[in-house]
């Protein structure tokens, strides 16, 4: 199994709960970060649900970012991956401190995606980031597994991380707790959590839905992270990341944890 020592990402303390914001720009990534946000994302909202960044964005923010957070960036959805991975810019595989890319499962469906992810997977030890899964909480719409198969298939595959997001970010489309019942959210974690599975939970989360996933990613115990862009942004997820944003949401998140995410940080980071 691929551990969470083998990625760029320090080991997740059990119990806890993080903080992931994802920006578009370098100067977003300052404000992310000076906001309290635990992990930068890359992804460019424009170009969909996991818009991948072009790489010169993913290296100046990497240039900006140094090895004070860990970064992870979007890859846009795994049916449209090249394997063996270039994370469609070659340059983005070689973006200095990026842990994880992220491939959601759009148009998935009724594909072998599995062994696709796997072929990912194979050749990861040879080349970060890590691809990561991402599955769609509104699977239906977007054509895409649905979350409890993209869990299992990730667990098998030997990965330690999920994303859990919604596809569609259209203005009155559901939010991630609109399409997932909590119970039903509450069994996925459970799950995960028995797998080795850490989870980011996001999809179009505001204040309140923040304050509620944090609440249960602590209470399931397994240590995971709750990734916003809307919430984090003036004038929508298209808009800005707003420092005084991140701030409260980091401020919410760490009310319900009782410990940071990556206590060891600065000590299992870059190697
Ligand atoms: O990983 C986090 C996603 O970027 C969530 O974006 P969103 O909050 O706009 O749905």
């Amino acid at each position: 199994m691929i551990g969470l020592s083998d990625t760029l990402l320090p080991a997740i303390a059990p119990g806890s709960c993080g903080l992931l914001v994802s920006v578009r720009s370098a100067a977003e990534a300052a404000a992310a970060l000076a906001g309290g946000s635990d992990v930068i994302d890359v992804k460019e909202p424009s170009a969909g649900p996991l818009g991948a960044p072009s790489a010169q964005t993913v290296c100046a923010i990497s240039k900006r970012i140094g090895n004070r957070l860990p970064l992870t960036a979007a890859g846009g959805e795994l049916v449209d991956a090249v394997s063996p991975p270039e994370f469609r810019e070659p340059d983005l595989a070689a973006a200095r401190g990026v842990a994880i890319v992220k491939f959601g499962l759009a148009r998935a469906a009724k594909t072998d995606w599995r062994s696709q992810y796997a072929r990912l997977m194979a050749v990861a030890s040879a080349h970060r980031p890590l691809p990561v899964l991402a599955a769609y909480a509104d699977h239906q719409a977007a054509n895409a597994p649905p979350p409890a198969e993209a869990l299992s298939a990730t667990a098998q595959a030997g990965s330690s991380w999920l994303v859990l997001d919604t596809w569609d970010k259209s203005p009155g489309a559901k939010a991630l707790l609109e399409c997932l019942e909590r119970d039903e959210l509450e069994r996925l974690l459970r799950t995960a959590q028995c797998a080795g599975v850490h989870v980011v939970v996001a999809g179009r989360l505001d204040a309140s839905a923040v304050a509620r996933v944090a609440e249960l990613l602590v209470k399931v115990g397994g240590g995971g992270l709750v990734g916003v862009r809307g919430a984090a942004c003036h004038g929508g997820r298209t808009g800005t990341i707003d420092e005084a944003a991140v701030r409260q949401l980091a401020k919410t998140i760490r009310s319900h944890a009782a410990r940071p995410p990556f206590p060891l940080r600065g000590v299992l980071t870059d190697s």
